[in-house]
């Protein structure tokens, strides 16, 4: 029977994140203490624990069908490699700083600069397009502590927070891009595994959606409820259910996690009491 093999980083930033998306996908690992390899027990799929800069060529060649690893490295690589899936983690920037001190006006500042940087494609191809030229310093960790040691001017590197520039005296002045955890896959699969990895992206899908949106309930005076109803248009309709006090209705529905601070002061205005917002586990529209 063919299985898929899935290429994960092994451990990092994305590792932790990257199995409980798989768990979360109802697939069962049990990863014995530095073993490099897994199967799965109740799923057709083989994981595999790599180093995330190794998983683009490893999808490229075929030896992983599919892997989970940040947008930068797909970016980075530039392998034959399909993006087929944004997940949702291992949000961040990849930004330009320079020491806070520096006066800093527009990009022409970094013309004849020496940048360090872990990403030396992604920031070739940026300053090429804009017809500026710079010399890179390619280090492979510890990015940050470049321009204090002497090794260059300027820093291209990862940021999320900001607290790493911060302890290392840079400021970031140009954020050149943005990133996430993605799903690659190879470009060619077999029918067998393709068919494999739409079920697992169906469930990757309803794990996303209901993460991303609320079930609610409230309760609200019979005159509001159709109001509330335009409100709250959820996945076909909502749910209304008589209360024993005549007047009024129990209502049900579906709401974007992104929406419903903004909508709860409508509700509120509209007579709702007795809200409750309750986190969905997997939503199938
Ligand atoms: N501070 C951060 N916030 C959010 N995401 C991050 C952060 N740092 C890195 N990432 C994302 O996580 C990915 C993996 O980062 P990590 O630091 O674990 O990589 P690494 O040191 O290259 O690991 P490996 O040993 O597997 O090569 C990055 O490519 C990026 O997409
Ligand atoms: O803006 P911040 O929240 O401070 O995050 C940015 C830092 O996070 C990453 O390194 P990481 O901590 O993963 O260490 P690494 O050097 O092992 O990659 C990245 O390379 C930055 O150095
Ligand atoms: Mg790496």
């Amino acid at each position: 029977m063919s299985t898929l093999k899935i290429a994960i980083q092994k451990s990092g930033r994305l590792s932790e994140k990257s199995l409980q998306l798989l768990e979360e996908c109802g697939i069962k690992i049990s990863n014995g203490e530095r073993k490099l390899k897994a199967v799965a027990q109740n799923f057709p799929v083989e994981i595999l624990f790599l180093r995330d800069d190794d998983i683009p060529q490893y999808v490229e060649q075929g030896v992983a069908d599919i892997g989970i690893l940040g947008e930068n490295e797909v970016w980075e690589k530039g392998k034959e490699v399909k993006v087929i899936q944004q997940l949702g983690f291992a949000g961040c920037r990849m930004s330009l700083a320079i020491p806070k001190d520096e006066i800093y006006a527009d990009l022409s500042y970094f013309e004849g600069k020496r940048i360090a940087t872990s990403y030396p494609k992604i920031l070739i191809d940026f300053f090429a397009q804009k017809n500026i030229n710079v010399f890179i310093e390619e280090i492979s960790g510890s990015v940050e502590i470049a321009t204090s040691i002497g090794l260059a001017d300027a820093v291209f590197d990862i940021v999320s927070t900001g607290s790493t520039l911060l302890m290392n005296g840079l400021k970031e002045v140009e954020t050149v891009t943005k990133s996430e955890a993605v799903l690659i896959a190879h470009p060619n699969l077999t029918p067998e595994t393709q068919a494999i990895l739409n079920k697992l992206l169906f469930r990757i899908q309803s794990v996303r959606e209901g993460k991303q949106n609320k079930y609610i309930l409230l309760n609200a005076p019979n005159s509001t409820i159709n109001n509330i109803c335009s409100l709250l248009p959820g996945m076909k309709s909502p749910t209304i259910l008589p209360l024993v006090n005549k007047d009024w209705s129990s209502l049900h529905s579906v709401i974007r996690e992104d929406d419903y601070w903004e909508i709860i002061e409508q509700l509120k205005n509209l007579g709702a009491e007795g809200i409750l917002i309750i986190p969905i586990e997997k939503m199938i529209r």
